[in-house]
């Protein structure tokens, strides 16, 4: 049918091609149903929504669709059914647990981009991919097609080094530090992050408080060829454009399925031309990685896919058994990671692995010499080199450089857990915190998350504080303390913990 494009004032969060009732009838399309709209050379792809609301003659499309194709008020269209497409049998194919091949792999990363597929698909292959995996053959296929449906970077200055957390671990602000710590010493890195996947907080997340992340490629050329740095969203570029659109259902799913995973951070690595790329693996009980076999399992794959890449990559297996540092959640890790660099001290976990991490990368990228990166990371960071160079970062991107920790806006609503009882701590639940930050409404209200007054091995007395719940309402604040209470988000006992009697 032949249509006349109306431009509905709404988003959707999801490509929405709406059709007036008595037309969807006589062109026999039901809800749903995949579509597709002609303009000119180009077509764009959606699901149709039946509705009174539009005249006959017309198709509205939500705003979301101006994402894909800047329609105009009126524009003449040709709105035809579509069929499923071909990528949905190899998603089927994946389901069985069979190889995919790379042409099979490279429809469905072009079906995502070109979204052929919806989400309900896409989350079929997400879930088909964390149940049954993919070998390195399909993993080098997929990355290699993630980034070629996009765009490329290319930075004139060299070496381009990256960093990237496989995160999991709640509070894990630390390449926040890395990042200005490696400028200040004179090498490139271009970081791109994503938001939130399975934690409370990602990365973005978190620089969003004090600073702009969504950038185009353009901007974060001039910005990183200027001060030699960037912490932008990934999302919010054309780079690797499959991976943010995957990265929606793992979100939901709060899965991160390992393939997929190496795919994503490398193929938008790849498209950034990083040259050498550190993988922070953080291991421990209620991460993505648990034991240190897995982990040098998962950091071979990320070298091996490195070089079938061109890079040089390494792996860090990285403490991750308790959350790093004291804050959880987006204004609180901004808080404390900004205070980090001002300072130049802070909690123990995030000080050691910031420099630890930054360490490697002055080495790898030839600043330091074998066995004193940590060092001259450290160096760098309590001379203030590092909050200088953040403060440049922050200019550059938008935001104030002036700004103070604590004129940070936090969640005021709040309720603090104290210790039932006197005796140490033995355990903090990564998921358990995460899941309280996440039912306080983090990320989405960047002022909700946690404040965590005790790490693994303190002693406490009963009474004193083990956290504070932040929200930004009463009613994210009461889920949040009904989902602590239901589970065990601190383990407090004493220094015998089981008596064996002797029978
Ligand atoms: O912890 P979850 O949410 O699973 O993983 C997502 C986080 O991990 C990575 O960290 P970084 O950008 O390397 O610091 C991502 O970019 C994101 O910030
Ligand atoms: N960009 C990303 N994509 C998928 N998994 C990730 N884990 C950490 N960062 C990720």
């Amino acid at each position: 049918m032949k249509a006349k494009v109306r431009i509905l004032d709404m988003y959707s969060g999801r490509y929405s091609v709406f059709i007036n009732e008595k037309e969807a009838k006589k062109a026999k399309l039901h809800p749903d149903d995949l579509v597709k709209i002609e303009a000119g050379k180009k077509t764009v792809y959606g699901s149709v929504v039946i509705s009174s609301l539009i005249k006959e003659g017309e198709v509205g499309v939500s705003k979301d669709i101006l994402q894909l194709h800047s329609f105009s008020e009126g524009e003449l269209v040709t709105v035809l059914p579509s069929g499923a497409p071909e990528s949905v049998r190899y998603i089927k194919k994946k389901m069985r647990g069979e190889k995919l091949r790379k042409v099979e792999i490279e429809t469905i990363v072009k079906d995502i981009v070109d979204r052929k597929l919806r989400d309900i698909e896409i989350s079929s292959f997400v879930t088909s991919l964390e149940i049954n995996g993919l070998d390195m053959d399909e993993i080098a296929a997929l990355t290699i097609a993630m980034a070629e449906t996009g765009d490329m970077l290319d930075i004139d200055r060299k070496p381009i080094m990256d960093v990237h957390s496989i995160g999991g671990v709640p509070g894990n602000k630390t390449n926040i530090l890395v990042v200005p710590i490696v400028a200040a010493a004179g090498l490139t890195i271009p970081k791109t992050s994503s938001r939130a996947i399975t934690s409370a907080a990602g990365t973005a997340d978190v620089v969003e408080v004090f600073a702009e992340v969504s950038f185009s490629l353009d901007e974060i050329k001039r910005i990183v060829e200027k001060i030699g740095a960037c912490m932008v969203w990934g999302g919010a570029l054309n780079l690797a454009p499959a991976d943010d659109i995957t990265i929606k259902s793992e979100r939901a799913l709060s899965i991160d399925p390992t393939g997929l995973m190496l795919a994503s951070i490398m193929s938008k690595k790849y498209a950034m031309g990083s040259q050498y790329v550190l993988i922070d693996i953080p291991t421990g009980k209620g991460v993505k990685v648990e034991t240190v076999d897995a982990a040098r399992a998962l950091a071979r794959d990320f070298i091996e896919l490195g070089k079938r890449l061109g890079q040089y990559v390494e792996g860090a297996i990285t403490y991750g058994g308790q959350p790093i540092g004291h804050t959880v959640g987006p204004a609180l890790e901004a808080r404390e990671a900004l205070s980090a660099l001002m300072t130049g001290t802070g909690p123990g976990s995030l000080i050691e692995k910031a420099t630890g991490l930054a360490g490697v990368l002055l080495e790898m990228g030839g600043v330091a010499p074998a066995g004193m990166g940590k060092k001259m990371a450290r160096e760098i960071l309590e001379s203030g080199k590092a909050y200088q160079k953040m403060r440049e970062i922050i200019e550059e991107q938008g935001g104030n450089p002036d700004i103070k920790p604590e004129e940070i806006p936090v969640g005021d609503k709040t309720y603090t857990f104290t210790a039932p009882t006197s005796g140490y701590i033995t355990g903090i639940d990564n998921r358990a915190i995460t899941g309280i930050a996440r039912a306080a409404g983090a990320p989405e209200d960047k002022g909700a998350g946690l404040e965590l007054y005790v790490k693994v091995g303190e002693k406490v007395k009963e009474g004193d504080p083990l956290f504070t719940i932040h929200a930004e309402s009463e009613a994210r604040l009461d889920q949040a303390i009904v989902f602590a209470r239901r589970t065990e988000p601190i383990r407090i006992e004493g220094m015998v913990l089981q008596r064996i009697g002797n029978i």
